[in-house]
Protein backbone atom coordinates (compact mmCIF):
# COMPACT_ATOMS: atom_id res chain seq x y z
CA UNK A 1 0.00 0.00 0.00
CA UNK A 2 1.82 2.81 -1.32
CA UNK A 3 1.27 6.67 -2.16
CA UNK A 4 0.47 7.65 -5.59
CA UNK A 5 1.63 10.87 -6.25
CA UNK A 6 1.39 10.82 -10.13
CA UNK A 7 -2.42 10.22 -11.17
CA UNK A 8 -4.03 11.45 -14.06
CA UNK A 9 -7.63 12.50 -14.58
CA UNK A 10 -9.28 9.18 -15.36
CA UNK A 11 -7.62 7.18 -12.19
CA UNK A 12 -8.47 10.30 -10.34
CA UNK A 13 -12.13 9.84 -11.35
CA UNK A 14 -12.00 6.02 -10.66
CA UNK A 15 -10.28 6.64 -7.41
CA UNK A 16 -13.32 8.99 -5.99
CA UNK A 17 -15.89 6.28 -7.45
CA UNK A 18 -14.18 3.46 -5.84
CA UNK A 19 -13.76 5.57 -2.60
CA UNK A 20 -17.51 6.23 -2.29
CA UNK A 21 -17.88 2.43 -2.91
CA UNK A 22 -15.76 1.41 -0.42
CA UNK A 23 -17.30 4.04 2.14
CA UNK A 24 -20.46 2.97 1.32
CA UNK A 25 -19.59 -0.99 1.90
CA UNK A 26 -17.85 0.14 5.09
CA UNK A 27 -20.87 1.82 6.62
CA UNK A 28 -23.14 -1.62 5.50
CA UNK A 29 -20.28 -3.79 7.23
CA UNK A 30 -20.46 -1.50 10.36
CA UNK A 31 -24.15 -2.43 10.70
CA UNK A 32 -23.60 -6.10 10.33
CA UNK A 33 -20.88 -6.15 12.78
CA UNK A 34 -17.58 -8.34 12.53
CA UNK A 35 -16.68 -11.59 12.94
CA UNK A 36 -13.73 -11.11 14.55
CA UNK A 37 -15.23 -8.82 17.42
CA UNK A 38 -17.72 -11.15 18.17
CA UNK A 39 -15.91 -14.39 18.42
CA UNK A 40 -13.13 -13.02 20.37
CA UNK A 41 -11.96 -12.45 23.66
CA UNK A 42 -10.99 -9.01 23.40
CA UNK A 43 -12.97 -6.26 21.32
CA UNK A 44 -10.72 -5.37 18.00
CA UNK A 45 -10.90 -1.71 18.37
CA UNK A 46 -12.13 0.11 14.68
CA UNK A 47 -12.20 3.14 13.46
CA UNK A 48 -15.90 3.34 12.64
CA UNK A 49 -16.16 7.11 13.22
CA UNK A 50 -13.57 7.80 10.92
CA UNK A 51 -14.68 10.61 8.39
CA UNK A 52 -14.42 9.48 4.75
CA UNK A 53 -11.34 11.99 4.20
CA UNK A 54 -9.27 9.81 6.63
CA UNK A 55 -10.29 6.64 3.55
CA UNK A 56 -9.22 9.03 1.01
CA UNK A 57 -6.10 9.57 2.93
CA UNK A 58 -5.75 6.15 3.34
CA UNK A 59 -5.51 5.28 -0.46
CA UNK A 60 -4.04 8.34 -1.75
CA UNK A 61 -1.36 9.50 0.76
CA UNK A 62 0.88 7.96 2.72
CA UNK A 63 -1.21 5.56 4.26
CA UNK A 64 1.16 4.15 6.88
CA UNK A 65 1.41 7.51 8.40
CA UNK A 66 -2.62 7.72 8.49
CA UNK A 67 -2.61 4.32 10.36
CA UNK A 68 -0.28 5.72 12.34
CA UNK A 69 -2.24 8.73 13.66
CA UNK A 70 -5.36 5.97 13.89
CA UNK A 71 -3.36 3.68 16.37
CA UNK A 72 -2.62 6.97 18.67
CA UNK A 73 -6.90 6.22 19.11
CA UNK A 74 -7.22 2.80 18.56
CA UNK A 75 -3.92 1.16 20.22
CA UNK A 76 -1.13 -0.99 18.99
CA UNK A 77 -3.97 -3.10 17.44
CA UNK A 78 -7.16 -2.41 15.70
CA UNK A 79 -8.94 -3.65 12.74
CA UNK A 80 -10.01 -1.64 9.37
CA UNK A 81 -12.63 -3.30 6.67
CA UNK A 82 -10.55 -2.76 3.51
CA UNK A 83 -13.21 -3.20 0.60
CA UNK A 84 -14.03 -6.70 1.00
CA UNK A 85 -10.76 -7.71 2.71
CA UNK A 86 -10.78 -7.83 6.43
CA UNK A 87 -7.50 -6.61 8.23
CA UNK A 88 -6.10 -6.28 11.33
CA UNK A 89 -3.24 -3.35 11.69
CA UNK A 90 -0.46 -4.01 14.30
CA UNK A 91 1.96 -1.31 15.51
CA UNK A 92 4.06 -1.65 17.92
CA UNK A 93 7.24 -3.08 18.02
CA UNK A 94 6.27 -6.32 20.84
CA UNK A 95 3.50 -6.97 18.25
CA UNK A 96 5.42 -6.91 15.09
CA UNK A 97 7.46 -9.72 16.44
CA UNK A 98 4.47 -11.29 17.01
CA UNK A 99 3.44 -11.59 14.22
CA UNK A 100 6.71 -12.03 12.61
CA UNK A 101 8.66 -14.29 15.05
CA UNK A 102 6.85 -15.33 18.03
CA UNK A 103 3.30 -16.66 16.11
CA UNK A 104 4.99 -16.25 12.86
CA UNK A 105 3.79 -19.76 11.90
CA UNK A 106 0.19 -18.28 12.05
CA UNK A 107 0.89 -15.20 10.29
CA UNK A 108 3.14 -16.35 7.21
CA UNK A 109 0.48 -15.92 3.94
CA UNK A 110 -0.25 -12.94 1.99
CA UNK A 111 -3.07 -11.23 0.63
CA UNK A 112 -5.06 -13.05 -2.54
CA UNK A 113 -4.85 -9.68 -4.50
CA UNK A 114 -6.27 -10.39 -8.01
CA UNK A 115 -3.24 -8.55 -9.45
CA UNK A 116 -0.68 -10.68 -7.66
CA UNK A 117 -2.19 -13.92 -9.20
CA UNK A 118 -2.46 -11.81 -12.97
CA UNK A 119 1.72 -11.38 -12.91
CA UNK A 120 2.07 -14.75 -11.81
CA UNK A 121 0.20 -16.94 -15.14
CA UNK A 122 -2.90 -16.60 -12.71
CA UNK A 123 -1.45 -18.26 -9.76
CA UNK A 124 0.38 -16.31 -6.97
CA UNK A 125 1.32 -19.51 -5.71
CA UNK A 126 4.07 -19.57 -8.44
CA UNK A 127 5.63 -16.68 -6.78
CA UNK A 128 8.40 -16.66 -3.99
CA UNK A 129 7.13 -13.68 -2.34
CA UNK A 130 3.45 -13.41 -3.04
CA UNK A 131 2.48 -16.63 -2.08
CA UNK A 132 0.83 -18.47 0.95
CA UNK A 133 3.09 -20.71 3.75
CA UNK A 134 3.66 -23.84 2.38
CA UNK A 135 6.18 -26.99 2.34
CA UNK A 136 7.37 -26.08 -1.13
CA UNK A 137 8.02 -22.59 -0.06
CA UNK A 138 10.34 -23.35 2.94
CA UNK A 139 12.19 -25.59 -0.17
CA UNK A 140 12.37 -22.41 -2.34
CA UNK A 141 13.88 -20.34 0.79
CA UNK A 142 16.46 -22.96 1.57
CA UNK A 143 17.69 -23.44 -2.46
CA UNK A 144 17.74 -19.63 -2.56
CA UNK A 145 19.13 -19.22 1.01
CA UNK A 146 22.72 -20.54 0.02
CA UNK A 147 22.68 -18.50 -3.30
CA UNK A 148 21.98 -14.84 -1.50
CA UNK A 149 25.16 -15.49 0.62
CA UNK A 150 27.03 -12.98 -0.31
CA UNK A 151 29.87 -14.79 2.41
CA UNK A 152 29.87 -17.92 0.33
CA UNK A 153 29.66 -16.83 -3.34
CA UNK A 154 31.55 -13.49 -2.49
CA UNK A 155 33.86 -14.31 -6.04
CA UNK A 156 30.92 -14.89 -8.34
CA UNK A 157 29.16 -11.63 -6.97
CA UNK A 158 32.71 -9.76 -6.90
CA UNK A 159 33.24 -10.55 -10.33
CA UNK A 160 29.71 -9.44 -11.49
CA UNK A 161 30.05 -6.04 -9.56
CA UNK A 162 33.42 -5.52 -11.18
CA UNK A 163 32.46 -6.01 -14.89
CA UNK A 164 28.85 -3.87 -14.42
CA UNK A 165 30.86 -0.86 -12.75
CA UNK A 166 33.41 -0.71 -15.58
CA UNK A 167 30.51 -0.43 -17.99
CA UNK A 168 28.60 2.03 -15.48
CA UNK A 169 31.13 4.57 -15.05
CA UNK A 170 31.62 4.02 -19.07
CA UNK A 171 28.19 5.30 -19.50
CA UNK A 172 28.41 7.96 -16.94
CA UNK A 173 31.58 9.18 -18.56
CA UNK A 174 30.62 8.93 -22.15
CA UNK A 175 27.23 11.29 -21.18
CA UNK A 176 29.37 13.64 -19.20
CA UNK A 177 30.89 14.02 -22.56
CA UNK A 178 28.02 13.60 -24.51
CA UNK A 179 25.84 16.14 -22.65
CA UNK A 180 28.23 17.80 -20.50
CA UNK A 181 26.14 16.32 -17.72
CA UNK A 182 26.90 12.65 -16.31
CA UNK A 183 23.86 12.81 -14.49
CA UNK A 184 21.22 12.87 -17.80
CA UNK A 185 20.41 9.11 -17.78
CA UNK A 186 22.11 8.27 -13.95
CA UNK A 187 18.56 6.51 -13.61
CA UNK A 188 18.78 4.38 -16.39
CA UNK A 189 22.49 3.62 -16.12
CA UNK A 190 22.26 2.40 -12.22
CA UNK A 191 19.23 0.20 -13.20
CA UNK A 192 21.08 -1.14 -16.59
CA UNK A 193 24.30 -1.87 -13.61
CA UNK A 194 22.18 -3.55 -11.13
CA UNK A 195 20.16 -5.77 -13.72
CA UNK A 196 23.24 -6.82 -15.89
CA UNK A 197 25.34 -7.89 -11.98
CA UNK A 198 22.24 -10.24 -11.17
CA UNK A 199 21.88 -11.38 -14.39
CA UNK A 200 25.30 -12.76 -14.48
CA UNK A 201 25.44 -13.35 -10.75
CA UNK A 202 22.14 -15.90 -10.65
CA UNK A 203 22.58 -16.97 -14.53
CA UNK A 204 25.60 -16.67 -15.47
CA UNK A 205 24.69 -14.18 -18.41
CA UNK A 206 26.38 -11.22 -19.27
CA UNK A 207 25.34 -8.47 -20.74
CA UNK A 208 28.12 -7.66 -23.35
CA UNK A 209 26.39 -4.30 -24.58
CA UNK A 210 24.15 -2.56 -22.77
CA UNK A 211 23.58 -0.52 -25.38
CA UNK A 212 22.58 -2.90 -27.97
CA UNK A 213 20.87 -5.67 -26.65
CA UNK A 214 17.45 -4.70 -26.97
CA UNK A 215 15.83 -7.78 -24.87
CA UNK A 216 18.01 -6.09 -22.32
CA UNK A 217 16.80 -2.69 -22.51
CA UNK A 218 13.53 -3.72 -22.23
CA UNK A 219 13.73 -6.22 -19.03
CA UNK A 220 15.03 -3.05 -17.15
CA UNK A 221 12.00 -1.52 -17.71
CA UNK A 222 9.95 -3.79 -17.89
CA UNK A 223 11.16 -4.91 -14.26
CA UNK A 224 10.98 -1.39 -13.06
CA UNK A 225 7.21 -0.96 -13.94
CA UNK A 226 6.60 -4.46 -12.44
CA UNK A 227 8.64 -2.68 -9.17
CA UNK A 228 6.18 0.21 -8.64
CA UNK A 229 3.04 -1.95 -9.16
CA UNK A 230 3.29 -4.14 -6.71
CA UNK A 231 4.68 -0.92 -4.61
CA UNK A 232 1.05 0.53 -5.32
CA UNK A 233 -2.33 -0.01 -3.95
CA UNK A 234 -5.03 -0.74 -6.37
CA UNK A 235 -8.68 -0.31 -5.78
CA UNK A 236 -9.12 -4.26 -6.69
CA UNK A 237 -6.89 -5.14 -4.24
CA UNK A 238 -9.84 -4.84 -1.83
CA UNK A 239 -12.69 -4.42 -4.61
CA UNK A 240 -11.71 -7.40 -6.89
CA UNK A 241 -15.80 -7.39 -8.15
CA UNK A 242 -14.10 -3.60 -9.80
CA UNK A 243 -12.00 -5.45 -12.34
CA UNK A 244 -14.16 -4.57 -15.61
CA UNK A 245 -13.66 -1.15 -14.57
CA UNK A 246 -10.03 -1.79 -14.56
CA UNK A 247 -9.33 -4.18 -17.16
CA UNK A 248 -7.39 -2.30 -19.07
CA UNK A 249 -4.84 -1.55 -16.58
CA UNK A 250 -5.03 -5.62 -15.57
CA UNK A 251 -4.63 -6.52 -18.60
CA UNK A 252 -0.88 -4.33 -18.89
CA UNK A 253 -0.07 -5.83 -15.42
CA UNK A 254 -0.38 -9.14 -16.64
CA UNK A 255 1.38 -7.91 -20.54
CA UNK A 256 4.12 -7.09 -18.02
CA UNK A 257 4.62 -10.70 -16.45
CA UNK A 258 4.36 -11.92 -19.87
CA UNK A 259 7.12 -9.95 -21.66
CA UNK A 260 9.54 -10.58 -18.73
CA UNK A 261 8.51 -14.79 -18.86
CA UNK A 262 8.96 -14.79 -21.97
CA UNK A 263 12.42 -13.64 -22.11
CA UNK A 264 13.47 -15.49 -18.75
CA UNK A 265 12.19 -18.43 -20.81
CA UNK A 266 14.34 -17.91 -24.13
CA UNK A 267 16.92 -16.30 -22.99
CA UNK A 268 17.92 -18.01 -19.69
CA UNK A 269 15.99 -21.13 -19.11
CA UNK A 270 16.51 -22.95 -22.34
CA UNK A 271 20.13 -22.51 -22.83
CA UNK A 272 20.75 -23.80 -18.85
CA UNK A 273 18.29 -26.94 -19.59
CA UNK A 274 20.59 -27.66 -22.79
CA UNK A 275 23.91 -27.35 -21.18
CA UNK A 276 23.10 -28.69 -17.84
CA UNK A 277 25.01 -31.08 -15.56
CA UNK A 278 24.14 -32.07 -12.94
CA UNK A 279 27.00 -33.15 -11.23
CA UNK A 280 28.67 -29.55 -11.87
CA UNK A 281 25.76 -27.37 -11.11
CA UNK A 282 27.21 -23.50 -12.08
CA UNK A 283 24.72 -21.04 -11.13
CA UNK A 284 21.36 -20.66 -9.09
CA UNK A 285 19.14 -21.40 -12.18
CA UNK A 286 21.18 -24.72 -12.54
CA UNK A 287 20.35 -25.39 -8.71
CA UNK A 288 16.91 -24.69 -9.83
CA UNK A 289 16.64 -26.52 -12.66
CA UNK A 290 18.24 -29.48 -10.71
CA UNK A 291 15.20 -29.63 -8.64
CA UNK A 292 12.49 -30.32 -11.33
CA UNK A 293 13.78 -33.74 -10.88
CA UNK A 294 14.14 -33.92 -7.02
CA UNK A 295 12.80 -37.73 -6.08
CA UNK A 296 11.17 -35.96 -3.23
CA UNK A 297 7.18 -35.18 -4.24
CA UNK A 298 7.62 -32.71 -1.49
CA UNK A 299 10.13 -30.65 -2.93
CA UNK A 300 9.81 -31.21 -6.25
CA UNK A 301 9.25 -27.88 -7.91
CA UNK A 302 7.31 -27.37 -11.02
CA UNK A 303 8.89 -25.56 -14.31
CA UNK A 304 6.15 -22.79 -13.17
CA UNK A 305 7.88 -22.48 -9.56
CA UNK A 306 11.40 -22.23 -11.35
CA UNK A 307 10.81 -19.64 -13.58
CA UNK A 308 8.96 -17.80 -10.93
CA UNK A 309 11.73 -18.00 -8.33
CA UNK A 310 14.68 -17.16 -10.99
CA UNK A 311 12.01 -13.46 -11.43
CA UNK A 312 11.58 -12.76 -8.30
CA UNK A 313 15.04 -12.82 -7.55
CA UNK A 314 16.26 -11.79 -10.76
CA UNK A 315 13.67 -8.75 -10.10
CA UNK A 316 15.48 -7.92 -6.99
CA UNK A 317 18.11 -5.65 -8.93
CA UNK A 318 15.09 -3.09 -9.22
CA UNK A 319 14.62 -3.02 -5.86
CA UNK A 320 18.25 -2.29 -5.66
CA UNK A 321 18.94 0.31 -8.24
CA UNK A 322 15.72 2.02 -7.12
CA UNK A 323 17.34 2.32 -3.26
CA UNK A 324 20.57 3.54 -5.09
CA UNK A 325 18.71 6.16 -6.81
CA UNK A 326 16.96 7.66 -3.22
CA UNK A 327 20.49 7.06 -1.68
CA UNK A 328 21.94 9.67 -4.09
CA UNK A 329 19.27 11.40 -4.04
CA UNK A 330 19.83 11.66 -0.29
CA UNK A 331 23.25 12.07 -0.85
CA UNK A 332 22.97 15.34 -2.64
CA UNK A 333 20.60 17.06 -0.52
CA UNK A 334 23.18 17.00 2.37
CA UNK A 335 26.19 19.22 2.00
CA UNK A 336 29.21 17.52 2.09
CA UNK A 337 27.81 14.24 2.36
CA UNK A 338 29.30 13.07 -0.62
CA UNK A 339 32.76 14.15 0.17
CA UNK A 340 32.47 12.60 3.65
CA UNK A 341 31.63 9.43 2.22
CA UNK A 342 34.62 9.76 -0.04
CA UNK A 343 37.04 10.65 2.82
CA UNK A 344 35.20 7.63 5.21
CA UNK A 345 35.50 5.10 3.01
CA UNK A 346 38.64 5.66 0.83
CA UNK A 347 40.75 7.73 3.40
CA UNK A 348 39.99 6.94 6.78
CA UNK A 349 39.19 3.20 5.75
CA UNK A 350 35.84 2.52 7.79
CA UNK A 351 34.20 0.31 5.26
CA UNK A 352 30.55 0.49 7.84
CA UNK A 353 30.24 4.31 6.63
CA UNK A 354 28.53 3.46 3.51
CA UNK A 355 26.19 0.71 5.13
CA UNK A 356 24.96 3.70 7.70
CA UNK A 357 24.08 5.65 4.48
CA UNK A 358 21.94 2.42 2.84
CA UNK A 359 20.24 1.92 6.00
CA UNK A 360 19.65 5.85 6.98
CA UNK A 361 18.05 5.87 3.41
CA UNK A 362 16.18 2.80 4.15
CA UNK A 363 14.94 4.67 7.43
CA UNK A 364 13.85 7.84 5.63
CA UNK A 365 12.27 6.38 3.06
CA UNK A 366 10.66 4.70 5.68
CA UNK A 367 10.39 1.12 4.00
CA UNK A 368 7.51 -0.81 4.09
CA UNK A 369 7.16 -4.97 4.79
CA UNK A 370 4.55 -6.55 2.81
CA UNK A 371 1.85 -7.13 4.37
CA UNK A 372 1.31 -11.09 6.09
CA UNK A 373 -2.02 -13.00 5.98
CA UNK A 374 -3.37 -14.87 8.91
CA UNK A 375 -3.02 -18.60 7.80
CA UNK A 376 -5.05 -20.16 10.57
CA UNK A 377 -7.37 -18.56 13.21
CA UNK A 378 -5.34 -17.03 15.99
CA UNK A 379 -5.26 -14.98 19.09
CA UNK A 380 -2.79 -12.17 18.96
CA UNK A 381 -2.67 -10.19 22.36
CA UNK A 382 -5.72 -11.56 23.33
CA UNK A 383 -7.77 -10.85 20.12
CA UNK A 384 -9.17 -13.38 17.84
CA UNK A 385 -7.48 -12.93 14.48
CA UNK A 386 -9.53 -15.06 12.08
CA UNK A 387 -7.70 -17.28 9.00
CA UNK A 388 -7.43 -15.12 5.86
CA UNK A 389 -7.11 -11.53 8.03
CA UNK A 390 -4.46 -9.74 6.30
CA UNK A 391 -2.43 -8.33 8.77
CA UNK A 392 -0.60 -4.57 8.02
CA UNK A 393 2.79 -4.67 9.67
CA UNK A 394 2.94 -0.94 10.08
CA UNK A 395 6.48 0.37 11.29
CA UNK A 396 5.96 3.80 10.40
CA UNK A 397 6.36 5.19 13.74
CA UNK A 398 9.37 3.16 15.11
CA UNK A 399 11.30 4.54 10.99
CA UNK A 400 10.03 8.07 11.88
CA UNK A 401 9.42 8.98 15.06
CA UNK A 402 11.41 11.19 17.39
CA UNK A 403 10.26 8.75 20.28
CA UNK A 404 13.24 6.48 18.21
CA UNK A 405 15.54 8.93 16.65
CA UNK A 406 16.75 12.53 17.11
CA UNK A 407 15.75 14.99 14.52
CA UNK A 408 14.23 12.27 12.49
CA UNK A 409 13.64 14.17 9.35
CA UNK A 410 17.56 15.17 8.72
CA UNK A 411 19.67 12.11 6.97
CA UNK A 412 22.74 11.73 9.56
CA UNK A 413 24.03 8.23 8.65
CA UNK A 414 26.38 8.39 11.82
CA UNK A 415 23.41 7.54 13.99
CA UNK A 416 23.68 3.94 12.44
CA UNK A 417 27.47 4.15 13.94
CA UNK A 418 28.76 3.71 17.04
CA UNK A 419 31.70 6.03 18.72
CA UNK A 420 34.06 3.92 17.27
CA UNK A 421 32.93 3.67 13.55
CA UNK A 422 31.32 0.46 13.42
CA UNK A 423 28.08 -0.21 11.64
CA UNK A 424 25.35 -0.88 14.39
CA UNK A 425 21.02 -1.04 14.00
CA UNK A 426 18.43 -0.70 16.73
CA UNK A 427 16.57 -3.88 16.79
CA UNK A 428 13.45 -1.71 16.13
CA UNK A 429 14.46 -1.22 12.75
CA UNK A 430 13.63 -4.09 10.57
CA UNK A 431 13.63 -2.44 6.60
CA UNK A 432 13.80 -6.11 5.65
CA UNK A 433 11.56 -7.83 8.15
CA UNK A 434 12.44 -11.18 10.19
CA UNK A 435 10.89 -14.40 10.43
CA UNK A 436 10.21 -16.84 8.09
CA UNK A 437 8.78 -14.29 5.59
CA UNK A 438 12.06 -12.34 6.47
CA UNK A 439 13.49 -10.31 2.54
CA UNK A 440 16.13 -13.52 1.24
CA UNK A 441 18.10 -10.28 -0.57
CA UNK A 442 19.64 -8.15 2.11
CA UNK A 443 23.09 -9.28 1.89
CA UNK A 444 22.92 -8.49 -1.60
CA UNK A 445 20.96 -4.93 -1.22
CA UNK A 446 23.89 -4.17 0.95
CA UNK A 447 26.91 -5.55 -1.18
CA UNK A 448 25.95 -4.41 -4.55
CA UNK A 449 24.12 -0.78 -3.37
CA UNK A 450 27.29 -0.11 -1.31
CA UNK A 451 29.69 -0.57 -4.24
CA UNK A 452 27.63 1.05 -6.95
CA UNK A 453 27.18 4.05 -4.79
CA UNK A 454 30.90 4.30 -3.70
CA UNK A 455 31.99 4.10 -7.72
CA UNK A 456 30.28 6.66 -8.08
CA UNK A 457 31.47 8.81 -5.32
CA UNK A 458 34.81 8.11 -6.25
CA UNK A 459 34.70 9.47 -10.08
CA UNK A 460 31.98 12.10 -8.90
CA UNK A 461 31.60 14.49 -6.23
CA UNK A 462 27.37 14.25 -5.44
CA UNK A 463 26.00 17.66 -5.66
CA UNK A 464 22.34 18.76 -5.36
CA UNK A 465 20.38 20.76 -8.42
CA UNK A 466 18.17 23.56 -8.06
CA UNK A 467 14.96 21.58 -8.27
CA UNK A 468 15.94 18.47 -5.70
CA UNK A 469 13.29 15.34 -6.14
CA UNK A 470 10.60 15.27 -3.87
CA UNK A 471 10.25 11.02 -3.31
CA UNK A 472 7.09 9.47 -1.66
CA UNK A 473 7.59 7.76 1.96
CA UNK A 474 6.90 4.31 2.65
CA UNK A 475 7.52 3.18 -1.15
CA UNK A 476 11.11 2.51 -1.87
CA UNK A 477 9.82 2.46 -5.77
CA UNK A 478 10.16 5.79 -7.62
CA UNK A 479 7.92 6.43 -10.68
CA UNK A 480 9.49 4.42 -13.50
CA UNK A 481 9.01 8.51 -15.31
CA UNK A 482 11.06 10.18 -12.48
CA UNK A 483 14.79 10.83 -13.18
CA UNK A 484 16.88 11.69 -10.82
CA UNK A 485 17.95 15.35 -10.23
CA UNK A 486 21.24 15.38 -9.20
CA UNK A 487 24.73 17.37 -10.59
CA UNK A 488 27.32 14.86 -11.10
CA UNK A 489 30.60 16.64 -10.88
CA UNK A 490 34.06 15.01 -12.08
CA UNK A 491 36.20 14.41 -9.29
CA UNK A 492 39.67 15.64 -11.14
CA UNK A 493 37.64 18.30 -12.73
C1 LIG B 1 15.68 -2.16 -1.16
C2 LIG B 1 15.88 -3.42 -1.10
C3 LIG B 1 14.99 -4.40 -0.41
C4 LIG B 1 14.17 -4.22 0.67
C5 LIG B 1 13.98 -2.97 1.50
C6 LIG B 1 13.50 -5.49 0.91
C7 LIG B 1 12.61 -5.72 1.93
C8 LIG B 1 11.80 -6.83 1.99
C9 LIG B 1 10.68 -7.00 2.88
C10 LIG B 1 10.26 -6.00 3.94
C11 LIG B 1 10.13 -8.21 2.63
C12 LIG B 1 8.88 -8.81 3.29
C13 LIG B 1 9.23 -9.58 4.52
C14 LIG B 1 8.00 -10.02 5.27
O1 LIG B 1 6.93 -10.11 4.68
O2 LIG B 1 8.09 -10.31 6.47
C15 LIG B 1 10.89 -8.81 1.57
C16 LIG B 1 10.63 -10.06 1.04
C17 LIG B 1 11.44 -10.67 0.12
N1 LIG B 1 12.60 -10.17 -0.44
FE1 LIG B 1 13.34 -8.31 -0.17
N2 LIG B 1 13.93 -6.39 -0.01
C18 LIG B 1 14.85 -5.78 -0.84
C19 LIG B 1 15.53 -6.36 -1.88
C20 LIG B 1 15.51 -7.69 -2.19
C21 LIG B 1 16.39 -8.35 -3.15
C22 LIG B 1 17.51 -7.68 -3.90
C23 LIG B 1 16.00 -9.66 -3.19
C24 LIG B 1 16.56 -10.81 -3.98
C25 LIG B 1 17.69 -10.83 -4.56
C26 LIG B 1 14.91 -9.83 -2.27
C27 LIG B 1 14.24 -11.01 -2.04
C28 LIG B 1 13.11 -11.12 -1.29
C29 LIG B 1 12.26 -12.28 -1.29
C30 LIG B 1 12.46 -13.55 -2.09
C31 LIG B 1 11.20 -12.00 -0.41
C32 LIG B 1 10.02 -12.90 -0.09
C33 LIG B 1 10.31 -13.83 1.04
C34 LIG B 1 9.07 -14.67 1.37
O3 LIG B 1 7.96 -14.19 1.17
O4 LIG B 1 9.23 -15.81 1.82
N3 LIG B 1 14.64 -8.63 -1.68
N4 LIG B 1 11.90 -7.97 1.20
Amino acid sequence: MKPTNQTNSWTTVAASFVLSILFIYILTRRKRGSAISHCASKILPSPFQLPIIGHLYLLNGNPFAVMTNLSKKYGDIYRLQLGTVKTVVVSSMRLIRKVLIEQGADFGDRPDFMRYNILFSNDRGNSLAFCDWSRVQKTRRALARRFCHTGIYEDKISAAIGRSEVQLLNALQQDQENFGCAAKRLKLNVQKACASIFFDFFCSEIIEDWEGDQDFLQTVQKFDEIFWEINQSHPTDVLPGLAPIFRSHLNQVAGMGKFIRDLVVRRIIEPHMERLDKDNLEDFVDILLAHLEEAEPESMLTMDQVLYELEDFLGGHSAVSNLVGRAIVEIATVTGLSKTIYKQHFEVGNKDYILAVIYETLRKTSSPIVPHVASADAYLDGYLIQKGTMVIINNYELNTSSEYWNDPHIFIPERFLTETGKFCKPSHFIPFSNGRRACMGYQLVEKVAADLILGIIKNFDITPTQKPNILPQSCVAIHPDEQLRVNLVPRDS
